[in-house]
C-alpha cells in the first residue's frame, strides 16, 4: 500500500497559470445530487467544497424547498429540482463529473433519480456515489460505468459487500474494487483507496474532524479537483489528501473543525500546495 505524500499532491493538484486565456467552461463543469427533504445540508456542503476547490460551473439538484438556501449560502451554484425528469436527464448530459448521494434519501423519488443517473451518464464522464446513492447501489440491480467512484465509510462498505468493518482487510477491499471495477475511498480516520492495480493510504486525520457533513465535504472536493483533472486517480488521490490536510491544520487551533471551513479554506491551500511544484 503506498502512501501518499505532500509532493505528489502538489504535482497532482490542478494549477492555474497566471497569463492564460481561459474561461470557465476549462475547469469542468459538475452536477450535484442529493438533499432531500431535512437534509439539504449535505448536498449544500458538498456544492460548496466543489466551488470552492475550483470547478467551472456547479449545480445542484436538490428538493425545491432547499433552493433559497442553497442561492443565499452559495449563489455561484444554479439549482434544478430534484424531480424534474426533463431537466436532470439535460443536466446528465451537459456536466463533465456527477456526484450523487449526500442526503438524497431512500425513498422512490431518490431511487428514480438513482436509476436515471445511472443510465444516462456515459463513459467520458465522472460519475461518484457517496451516502445514500451507496446504499441504493447495494440494493438496485445496476451495472457501474468503468472506474465509478465510490466514497464510502465502513458502514456503506459493509452494506455493499457484506464486510464487517473488522473483515475489511486490503485483500478483500482490493478484491471488491476489482468486482466493482470502481476506485473505492474508503473513509476513516485514515481513508484508504483501492483501484483494480493499487491501494493508497492517505495521511492520519483527526478526531476534530469527526462530525456530521465531514464527507459531503469531501464528495464536493474530489467532484471539483476531478472536474480540473485529466487524470482521475490522480484528482481523488490529491482531493482526498487535501480535506485531511486541511482539517488538520485547522484542528491545531479547533477542538472540532466544520466541513463548511474546510471548504472555506480550499482556495487558499491549494494555490499554496499546488505552488510548491511550480
Ligand atoms: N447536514 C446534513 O444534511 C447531513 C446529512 N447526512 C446524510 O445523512 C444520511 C445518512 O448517512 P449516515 O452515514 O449518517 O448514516 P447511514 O445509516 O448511511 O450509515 C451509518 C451506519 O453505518 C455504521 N457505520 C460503521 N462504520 C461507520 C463509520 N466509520 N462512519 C459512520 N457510520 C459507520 C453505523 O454504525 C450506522 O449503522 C446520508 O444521506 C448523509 O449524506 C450526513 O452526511 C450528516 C450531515
Ligand atoms: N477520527 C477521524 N479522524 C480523521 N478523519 C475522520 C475521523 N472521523 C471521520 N473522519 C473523516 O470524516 C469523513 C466522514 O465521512 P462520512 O462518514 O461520510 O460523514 P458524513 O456522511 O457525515 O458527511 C471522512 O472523510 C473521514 O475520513
Ligand atoms: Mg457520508
Amino acid at each position: 500500500m503506498q502512501m501518499l505524500e505532500q509532493h505528489q499532491v502538489s504535482e497532482w493538484l490542478p494549477y492555474r497559470e497566471q497569463d492564460k486565456d481561459t474561461n470557465k467552461r476549462d475547469y469542468g463543469q459538475v452536477l450535484l445530487i442529493g438533499g432531500s427533504r431535512g437534509m439539504g445540508g449535505a448536498i449544500l456542503m458538498a456544492a460548496e467544497a466543489a466551488m470552492m476547490s475550483g470547478a467551472g460551473l456547479t449545480t445542484v439538484a436538490t428538493d425545491e424547498n432547499h433552493f433559497s438556501a442553497l442561492h443565499t449560502r452559495l449563489p455561484e451554484a444554479m439549482a434544478v429540482p430534484l424531480e424534474d425528469v426533463k431537466e436532470i436527464r439535460h443536466q446528465i448530459k451537459k456536466n463533465t463529473v456527477i456526484a450523487m448521494g449526500p442526503g438524497l434519501g431512500l425513498d422512490e423519488k431518490a431511487r428514480d433519480v438513482f436509476r436515471l443517473v445511472l443510465k444516462e451518464v456515459e463513459q467520458h464522464q465522472t460519475l461518484l456515489l457517496d451516502a445514500d446513492a451507496l446504499t441504493l447501489l447495494s440494493e438496485e440491480k445496476v451495472d457501474l460505468p468503468q472506474m465509478t467512484i465510490l466514497t464510502p465509510h465502513a458502514g456503506e462498505w459493509q452494506r455493499l459487500t457484506g464486510l464487517k468493518p473488522e473483515e475489511q482487510s486490503e485483500n478483500e477491499n482490493r478484491k471488491w474494487a476489482n468486482k466493482l471495477g470502481a476506485l473505492v475511498v474508503l473513509k476513516g480516520d485514515q481513508t484508504r483507496i483501492y483501484t483494480p492495480e493499487a491501494s493508497y493510504l492517505n495521511i492520519k486525520g483527526t478526531p476534530a474532524m469527526a462530525t456530521g457533513g465531514m464527507g459531503d465535504c469531501l464528495t464536493g472536493c474530489i467532484a471539483g479537483i476531478c472536474a480540473q483533472n485529466e487524470d482521475v486517480l490522480e484528482g481523488v488521490l490529491a482531493a482526498v489528501f487535501l480535506h485531511s490536510y486541511i482539517g488538520c491544520s485547522l484542528a491545531q487551533t479547533r477542538h472540532v473543525v466544520r466541513p463548511t471551513e474546510i471548504a472555506q479554506s480550499l482556495p487558499v491551500y491549494m494555490k499554496q500546495l499546488s505552488t510548491l511544484s511550480k
